[in-house]
Formats: structure tokens, C-alpha cells, sequence
């Protein structure tokens, strides 16, 4: 099951999963210079951090956002970059965060688990309802696909809606305690199940009964870094160092700009980000 593969790459090379949320301004004027088009001007940047960071990374997550923000250009970016990173068997994540309808959301199943943007697993917005989620399913009845829900996001706005109260509970619980209720279908041999949930690193308040609740959740843990979560704030989210994978985009991928010497060290100053935020999560190998 693909959730299993993720607890081994966990294992095997830390819980980091760097965000490829390519900014055409985060990308150094050497790259710009050489290559025509904006495809390749993405691709290759996303290309230079890839190859520099398989080895210590987890999974990858492409924000769609900022590939459809580049028009058709901006996807075929997102094609190249995920057959890429399927061509060295590196695990993938599509943010895509969809909610809608299930017709609508067959087609973004089909979208997003198949053809030109296929990817492992896709983030999901659960607030229009259950039925905006289990179209999904059929995916993951073969074992290879896995969905990441919103559960409580790591936006200051996340206590707008998520953390109402309802019937006596924060909304946030019931969407879990129904995802785990739904998760029980699909559990891998590590004991967590193809549907997991997004838990923002920003907010700890109740971090310790949400690992607690949800033992069969895997978590994606955004947050880190540009948006101030620690190593020991995204650690509550996680089980004996597995159960999740903490994303950090800005973080990584504009490590180089923090020096003067960046542009020449793009290489080193980008490990040395994913080194260090490793180090600070606990990861030990
Ligand atoms: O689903 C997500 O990945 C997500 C959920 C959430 O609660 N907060 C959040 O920041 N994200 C995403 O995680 C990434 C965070 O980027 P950085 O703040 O640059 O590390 C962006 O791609 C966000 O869209």
C-alpha cells in the first residue's frame, strides 16, 4: 500500500516533504537566463532541488496554485515535474485541495490519480460534506492512492469555522472522528490507513489528543518554517518519529537567498535546510 511505502521513505530518509511551490521569483537568474519558456524555467529549477534532496526527503508536494497561476505553461511544469519525480520513484503529493459535488469529483479523481497529473496522494476539503470525499475511494480500494483531508489548517483563520464548537465538540473532531471511522477500510501494515488528515504545525492546542484520537491517521503537517511552526510543535503530530510528514516549501526551496554566496551553493545551502529541519523535527537514523 502506498501509505506503507511513506512510513518506509519516513524511516528511511526523515519526515521532511518539501513543498514545490515554485514562485517564478524564487527561481536564481542563471535558470532564467539559460532556458526559453517558462515550463522549463520552472522544471528546471524544481529539477535542481529534486536532485539535491531525493536522497534525505521523504515525499514531494506540488501546491497546484502556483502552476495553474503560469497558465498552460504552468501545468506542463507540473507534468514534467511529477513524471520526474515518478521516473526515480520519489512519492508524490498533488495540494490540490478539492471539495465538490460527486460527479464533479469523479472527474478530479480521474484528474489527479490518472493521465498527465497523476500523483500518490491528493489533499481534499472536507466542508462540503462526506459525499465530496468518498468519490475518491474507489482509488484506494487498489491500495495505491491515498488522500490527505483538512482537518484543522495552520492559517489564523483555521478558528473562523474548523474550531466551532458543534453539539459540544470543535468541527475539526467530527471530521476526524470520521475520516478514522472511514480509515478502518483502508489500513496499511503499519497500522495507518490511505486516508489521512492535514493538521497545521502552527496551532499545538490539542496536538497531543489529536495524535491521541486519531491512531490510524497519518498526518501532513504544514507550517514549518515560513509560517513559524518548530521542530518540537510538528513533533506532537507524530508517533515514535512516523505518523506524519511535515511540509515546508519557502522554507527549502529559498534557503539559497538567505546568503550572499546562494546562486554559487544552491546545492549545499539547500541540504543543509533540509539537514537542519530533520534535526529539529528528531529525526534520527
Ligand atoms: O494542505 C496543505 O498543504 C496546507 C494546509 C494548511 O493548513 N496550511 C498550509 O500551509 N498548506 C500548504 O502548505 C504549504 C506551506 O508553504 P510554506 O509556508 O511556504 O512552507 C503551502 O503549499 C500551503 O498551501
Amino acid at each position: 500500500m502506498i501509505i506503507d511505502k511513506l512510513y518506509k521513505e519516513v524511516q528511511a530518509k526523515g519526515n521532511v516533504c518539501i513543498g514545490l511551490d515554485t514562485h517564478l521569483d524564487y527561481i536564481p537568474e542563471d535558470i532564467k537566463l539559460k532556458y526559453k519558456d517558462v515550463d522549463e524555467i520552472i522544471f528546471r529549477f524544481n529539477k535542481k532541488i529534486i536532485d539535491c534532496t531525493e536522497d534525505i526527503t521523504a515525499i514531494y508536494k506540488l501546491q497546484i496554485a502556483y502552476y495553474e497561476a503560469y497558465g498552460i505553461k504552468g501545468l506542463i511544469a507540473y507534468k514534467k515535474t511529477l513524471e520526474y519525480l515518478r521516473s526515480l520513484k520519489a512519492l508524490t503529493i498533488g495540494d490540490i485541495k478539492r471539495g465538490d459535488i460527486q460527479s464533479t469529483a469523479d472527474m478530479y479523481a480521474k484528474g489527479h490519480f490518472e493521465g498527465d497529473f497523476e500523483v500518490d496522494f491528493i489533499t481534499l476539503n472536507p466542508y462540503m460534506g462526506f459525499d465530496s470525499i468518498t468519490p475518491y475511494f474507489k482509488y484506494l480500494d487498489e491500495g495505491n492512492k491515498g488522500i490527505f483531508v483538512l482537518l484543522r489548517t495552520s492559517n489564523p483563520g483555521a478558528k473562523d469555522i474548523e474550531y466551532l464548537d458543534v453539539n459540544g465538540e470543535k468541527l475539526y473532531y467530527h471530521i476526524g472522528n470520521k475520516l478514522e471511522e472511514l480509515g478502518t477500510k483502508y489500513m496499511g501494515q503499519f497500522g495507518y490507513s490511505l486516508i489521512g488528515g492535514v493538521v497545521g504545525g502552527t496551532h499545538t492546542d490539542e496536538a497531543i489528543e489529536i495524535r491521541e484520537r486519531y491512531k490510524n491517521m497519518y498526518f501532513l503537517i504544514p507550517g514549518y518554517g515560513a509560517q513559524g511552526a518548530k521542530g518540537q510543535d510538528v513533533n506532537l503530530y507524530l508517533n515514535n518519529g512516523n505518523g506524519g510528514v511535515v511540509n515546508s516549501s519557502r522554507g527549502i526551496i529559498t534557503a539559497y537567498k538567505k546568503h550572499e554566496d546562494g546562486i554559487g551553493n544552491f546545492e549545499k545551502y539547500t541540504r543543509e535546510a533540509v539537514f537542519s529541519m530533520r534535526e529539529d523535527i528528531g529525526y534520527e537514523k
